[in-house]
């Protein structure tokens, strides 16, 4: 299994994102800088990590979103290859017009931090395979720009053609319908802003997000 995390200046979870991806596949992402103007062949995987690219200055994921290596990411993604961002990977996935919305200021202003409930609200895509049809897990989030919005078409529209992955529980950031996670028409690039990354192993306290990764790797029984 070929994985690869695509790192930016201020990213900052590459490094769990590829622990957890070798814990799953026993092989070693590539990891690729933001200004990489190939991808490795034959990939089957490019995981966008959270952190704080460029500072988060302009709007979180902006500046990124219009890395050399994103024209090559957009390609590949254009072509079928699996596409994971995660928290600043889901904020740039949506300025570089992957995924539609945005991601606003949380509605309390505040930074959030701490474990959340989720509801797996499709199994139909290779990310959510792993989990059962409308299953709860929790997953940890921490950002300030975690508020997703988008126009009420959009919005019904994810709805509709079973775009939306993963629900809010609970009340979290401000997120219209509760949104968590978020699919393309195609299905082959998830962006979701709860890190499954860090709930992997029974030392993080819970393993919650490693269906995810199982499911996606094709490793499950
Ligand atoms: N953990 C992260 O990826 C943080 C994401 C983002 N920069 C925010 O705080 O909104």
């Amino acid at each position: 299994m070929k994985t690869a995390v695509v790192v930016f200046p201020g990213s900052n979870c590459d490094r769990d994102l590829a622990v957890a991806l070798e814990l799953i596949t026993g092989v070693k992402p590539a990891m690729l800088w933001h200004d990489d103007t190939e991808l490795p062949a034959g990939l089957e995987l490019i995981a966008l990590p959270g952190g704080f690219s460029h500072g988060d200055y302009l709007r979180s994921g902006a500046i990124a979103a219009r890395a050399p290596i994103m024209r090559e990411v957009i390609e590949a993604a254009g072509k079928g290859t699996p596409v994971l961002g995660i928290c600043n990977g889901f904020q740039v996935l949506t300025e570089a017009g992957l995924l539609p919305g945005a991601l606003m200021r949380n509605a309390g202003l505040d930074f959030v931090c701490r474990d959340v409930a989720l509801e797996v609200v499709t199994t139909e895509t290779p990310f959510t395979k792993g989990y059962q049809p409308g299953e709860t897990i929790r997953i940890p989030v921490a950002h300030h720009d975690g508020n997703f919005q988008a126009d009420a078409d959009t919005l019904d529209r994810l709805e509709q053609q079973g775009q939306v992955a993963f629900r809010y529980a609970e009340e979290v950031n401000g997120s219209a319908r509760q949104i968590a996670g978020i699919l393309n028409a195609k299905g082959n690039v998830l962006g979701m802003m709860p890190h499954p990354e860090r709930v992997v192993e029974q030392a993080h306290g819970n393993t919650d997000g490693r269906k995810l990764f199982e499911g996606l790797l094709n490793v499950l029984a």
